[in-house]
């Protein structure tokens, strides 16, 4: 014998009955005897218990919302019975409505719906839905009729939330089921009184109703259909990618379910569990699919954690004083005042300094609880032995669930780092020494992100989503998100899903929190976007507060950087090759380091020295490992190095720099080049990263650019102007061939002392053979003394810097997860 228990949805439609009936046809082809047990059809409990409350509020509406409850059955009966037999089934239900409408009348008019009357008016809807499905099922070629379960069940007068008494109602079962031939379509969640009076064994109770047969049937089975592939990993409504579990013990199952998991009444555990007999959760509409199997077995699972579930709306009361501390009945008299004011606690934790107690409770609950609490200890208030009770709202409570978490030991650390790097703040923790459930206490506004961050470094076996913000889509900008869209399908194999979900250039900014179409987010930013500035951008990528994210800085605007500390706060990593933060005011560089430290995340910027060649990693590496730096030197400006080893005698200066600017070398003003203040920029960084307090002005300069082209009001016009200077180029070209020497412009630095200068330097020279935009950069340290350490390669260009930023996302995911 089995137990198949159907949800509203699966009784809510022609296509969802003829399921139905196919599920216990093929039940009974291969001999297995099955009981049904039904839920009201999706929607109409809520429906009664609206009507209800508007009748005893007076409200005329009610007869609007029992309308409609009429309008749902006779629909249903239109499109599935058949037509012969629609009056007869029409005149049934009409004769069931009648009753509901009389005493919904009668609640009208004497303006008051007690508990006890609320269960009869919520028994319609599981009355109503047998008949229908048994109908049904009768005309489909299957015997079957329907069990009033009000017959069988037996509970006391706790109305709403009833207790069964299983010893009568176990024999009347047994009883029943003895002198039955025909299959039982049983309506779920309704009972009775001893004395015959209706009840209800709380809202989901229809599993527990098939939980109550199939216990006392000893059936091999108990299913509870639905409309859902079984217990997921998590909230699907919550995170994208979520999995269905194959099993779960009782134990899990029980866990899961009291802290949200909605696909299973959590009492319904306990019956099947005494009794051994596995609970299957299927899904009506996929019924080919397991679905999940929750019994005494942990299955194999490869992860340490089961499932994340939550409740989104918590309030955490904190009872504490100095009079609690070692007195033994407190909480006793906290938790006994607390259950018999029926006050649910979903969560408790208490320090061992044993001087508050917190605990969680549902928000509805959260006056009376402050009441109850006041009564209790009014003595102890007045004598401050006990302070003001306080309660926190707009809380969530998430909870980290599995059997293999046990002597596991990383789960729990991993959970608060993942939280830590994500900064969401937990206010509460709790763990039982079962360890079978880490449960933690968050803001609400910090649930999805709790939850998806957590799915992410459990469940590694799909996909985790890098949420990455770009300001800045002009030469690197949009060459990264060309590079990102190439290699999107590489990295998704790698599990990483990169998921582009803000984008900005000066004046707007889009945003697509499902990440930003790569193929076509131009025409996104400039058709869709928002007209706004980078502030603009950073608020609304606060807002979202996303897990896993990267703020990507491809401009050279200090507006940007203004907003870093700001993003760092916000527990968002930077990567940029903006070279103004990071040669910028050395104690405002000093505090977003710290800032990034404190948040647990990363502030990166190897791109804005060398491009995309590993100049400030090398340096930290040689530092790290107590190397000691003697000298820095190099070529530190890709367009200088290609400007003077493309400028040969009879050619035109002011052209090769045009040249370098197509080629994507210059920085957007190329006059930042050409002036030195590009190198300055950058043999600063370097000095400050080999810990020398300096600033820009330390940085010596000799420049080359004539001041008529640095007054030039526009590129364009610093273009003209240079043309008429090429002769002063050529001359000191010529000076420096006539002594078989080339012109290099050479960054310096020694002992804190930085220099920049252009030099012409001969053959034996480490620098004479350089090409194209090469960068070089030697490193005099005290292990390489005799022959320095030198990083060498193109140090500018579209290509290789965005390949640096991304390389840079990436190391952040690294160590994100
Ligand atoms: N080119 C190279 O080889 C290298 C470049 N870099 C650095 O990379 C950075 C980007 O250079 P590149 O791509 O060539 O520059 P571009 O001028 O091509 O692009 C700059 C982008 O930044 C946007 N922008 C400017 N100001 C703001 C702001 N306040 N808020 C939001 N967006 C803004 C611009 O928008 P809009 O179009 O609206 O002006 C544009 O999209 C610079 O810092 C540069 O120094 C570093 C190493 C090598
Ligand atoms: N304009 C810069 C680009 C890299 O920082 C250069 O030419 O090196
Ligand atoms: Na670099």
């Amino acid at each position: 014998m089995k137990v198949l228990k159907f949800g509203g949805t699966s009784v809510g439609s022609a296509e969802s009955l003829a399921q139905v009936v196919g599920i216990l046809k093929d039940n009974q082809e291969k001999g297995t005897p099955v009981a049904v047990v039904n839920s009201a059809l999706s929607g109409i409990t809520n429906l009664l218990v609206e009507a209800g409350q508007l009748a005893s509020a007076g409200d005329e509406q009610y007869k609007t919302v029992l309308s409609t409850i009429e309008r749902r059955h006779i629909q249903m009966i239109e499109e599935t019975m058949a037509t012969a037999t629609q009056a007869q089934v029409l005149e049934k239900i009409g004769a069931y409505l009648q009753q509901l409408r009389d005493i919904l009348h009668g609640v009208f008019l004497i303006r008051e719906l007690s508990k006890r009357t609320g269960d009869v008016v919520l028994s319609f809807g599981e009355r109503m839905a047998s008949y229908l499905l048994s109908t049904y099922a009768n005309q489909h070629g299957l015997a079957t009729e329907v069990l009033d379960a009000r017959k069988i069940i037996v509970t006391d007068a706790n109305f709403g939330n009833a207790r069964v008494f299983f010893d009568k109602t176990n024999k009347n079962i047994v009883n029943h089921f003895a002198s039955s031939s025909k299959i039982q379509i049983i309506t779920g969640f309704i009972a009775a009184t001893e004395e015959g009076v209706t009840s209800t064994l709380g809202r989901g109770g229809s599993d527990y109703t098939a939980a109550i047969f199939g216990s006392a049937l000893n059936a091999e089975k108990i299913e509870i259909w639905t409309d859902v592939d079984g217990v997921m990993t998590t909230d699907p409504r919550q995170v994208k990618k979520t999995y269905s579990l194959a099993s779960l013990s009782y134990a899990e199952a029980m866990e899961m379910s009291h802290f949200g998991a909605k696909v299973i009444y959590p009492p319904t555990i306990a019956p099947a569990m005494i009794k051994n007999i596995p609970i299957s959760i299927r899904n009506t509409f996929n019924p080919e699919f397991e679905g999940t199997l929750i019994s005494s077995q942990s299955s194999n699972w490869d992860f340490d954690v089961k499932g994340i579930s939550s409740i989104s709306e918590v309030s955490l009361v904190n009872f504490q004083g100095s009079g609690i501390m070692g007195v033994p009945n407190v909480p006793y008299r906290l938790f006994n005042a607390l259950s018999e004011a029926e006050i649910n606690v979903i969560f408790i934790t208490q320090a061992s300094s044993e001087r508050s107690i917190s605990f969680a409770i549902s928000p509805e609950d959260a006056q009376r609880t402050k009441q109850v609490l006041e009564a209790e200890f009014s003595p102890e208030l007045s004598l401050h032995k006990v302070d003001a009770i306080e309660i926190r709202h707009d809380l969530s409570v998430v909870a980290t669930i599995g059997e293999n978490m046990r002597h596991q030991p990383g789960v729990a650390a991993k959970l608060f780092g993942a939280l830590g790097r994500n900064g969401i703040n937990v206010v509460s923790i709790a763990q039982g020494t079962s360890e079978l459930n880490i449960s933690v206490v968050v803001e609400k506004k910090d649930l999805g992100k709790t939850l998806n961050c957590l799915h992410d470094i459990y469940f590694l076996s799909d996909e985790t989503r890098l949420n990455i913000f770009i300001a800045g889509v002009g030469l690197i900008g949009s060459t990264l998100l060309a590079q990102m869209k190439a290699q999107y399908e590489n990295l998704l194999k790698e599990h990483l899903k990169i998921n582009i979900v803000g984008i900005a250039n000066s004046k707007q900014f889009y945003f697509d929190s499902e990440g930003i179409d790569l193929d076509n987010w131009k025409a996104l930013l400039l058709e869709k976007g928002t007209k706004g500035n980078i502030d603009g951008f950073v608020d609304q990528m606060v807002d979202l507060n996303l897990s896993n994210a990267v703020f990507v800085d491809n401009t050279s605007s200090q507006l940007v950087v203004e907003n870093y500390q700001r993003i760092l706060n916000n527990s968002i990593s930077i990567t940029t090759p903006n070279k103004l933060a990071s040669s910028g005011d050395f104690m405002k560089l000093q505090e977003i380091k710290q800032t990034a430290m404190r948040r647990g995340v990363k502030f990166f910027y190897e791109t804005s020295v060398g491009a995309g060649l590993p100049v400030i990693t090398t340096l930290n590496d040689l530092l790290n490992s107590g190397d000691k730096i003697q000298r820095i030197e190099g070529v530190l400006s890709g367009t200088l190095s290609y400007i003077f080893n493309s400028f040969k005698v009879g050619t035109s200066f002011s052209e090769i720099v045009k040249q370098a600017q197509a080629a994507g070398f210059t920085e957007p003003d190329p006059r930042d080049d050409l002036n030195g203040m590009d190198v300055r920029r950058k043999i600063l960084i370097l000095s400050r990263e080999a810990g020398y307090q300096m600033d820009i002005s330390d940085v010596a300069i000799e420049g080359i650019l004539p001041d008529s082209c640095m007054q030039a009001p526009t590129v364009d016009d610093f273009f003209t102007e240079l043309g008429k200077h090429d002769h002063h180029f050529e001359n000191i070209l010529k000076e420096a061939e006539a002594d078989g020497k080339v012109l290099r412009f050479i960054a310096c630095m020694e002992k804190g002392k930085a220099t920049v200068s252009l030099k012409a330097v001969g053959p034996e020279h480490p620098f004479f053979s350089l090409s194209g935009s090469d960068n070089i950069i030697s490193f005099t340290t005290s292990r390489y003394l005799e022959r320095p350490l030198v990083v060498k390669g193109p140090g500018a260009g579209a290509e290789v810097t965005a390949a640096g930023v991304f390389a840079e996302v990436i190391r952040i995911f690294n160590h994100l997860s």
